[in-house]
């Protein structure tokens, strides 16, 4: 089994990219992680208090569920991965069973700042943007995709993302393998990524 983690702030494109690697590859053979499914259970909170929680920071994971699954994973086990609203601001009650594959890859903007996870990636990659580019990206998603407007997305930038990202996760650039330059759409690195894992599935 490969276990490979794909960080970087959030826009850079790291959904993206899982996509363009995953796309051609057998469905069976690999199975994608989102950090974005283990945010905190927060259902005791009302909605008014959950849109002030700080989402960037790492305390906002559930570390110990995702590691429990990576662990689960690893050793032959089924998952019932949660699955998140970023409308509701909240965990839902749905899971999806994700079954072990040979590959998995898990993405996150937070998911190399923790020592016992980050151990157990074989590859970590670091998807790397500069962060004007990454703020209109997540302006233009987060209104078109995930419910927002144009100034709960620049108050969350100022007031949180930006100051997160500075603390916690570019630092977490040391810890990368290989960084994937992604300002424009990088082909060359996704070949690169797809060679490595196609290598193992043979
Ligand atoms: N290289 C790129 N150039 C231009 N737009 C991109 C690029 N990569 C991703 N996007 C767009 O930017 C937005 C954020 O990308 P996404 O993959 O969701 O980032 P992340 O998962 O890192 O938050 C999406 O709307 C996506 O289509
Ligand atoms: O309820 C939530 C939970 C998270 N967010 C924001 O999402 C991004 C992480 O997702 P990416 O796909 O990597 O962009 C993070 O910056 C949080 O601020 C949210 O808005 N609401």
């Amino acid at each position: 089994m490969l276990i490979i983690g794909i960080a970087g702030g959030t826009g850079c494109g790291k959904t993206t990219v899982v996509n363009q690697i995953v796309n051609e590859l057998p469905e069976n053979e690999v199975c994608v992680i989102s950090q974005d499914s283990y945010y905190k259970d927060t259902s005791h909170l009302t909605y008014e208090e959950r849109v002030k929680i700080n989402f960037d920071h790492p305390q906002s994971i559930d570390f110990e569920l995702l590691c429990q699954h990576l662990t689960a994973l690893r050793k032959g086990e089924t998952i019932a991965q949660p699955v998140y609203s970023f409308v509701e601001h909240n965990r839902t009650s749905e899971t999806v069973s994700t079954a072990p594959s040979k590959v998995i890859i898990v993405e996150g903007i937070l998911i190399l700042t923790n020592p016992k996870i980050r151990e157990m990636f074989d590859i970590k990659i670091y998807v790397q943007t500069d962060s004007d580019e990454r703020l209109i990206r997540r302006l233009k998603r987060d209104i078109a995709e995930r419910g927002r407007d144009m100034d709960e997305v620049l108050d969350r930038y100022q007031n949180t993302l930006k100051p997160m990202h500075q603390q916690f996760i570019d630092p977490t650039k040391e810890f990368a393998d290989l960084i994937i330059p992604n300002n424009n759409y990088n082909n060359v690195a996704i070949d690169i990524v797809r060679t490595i894992i196609k290598e193992r599935l043979n």
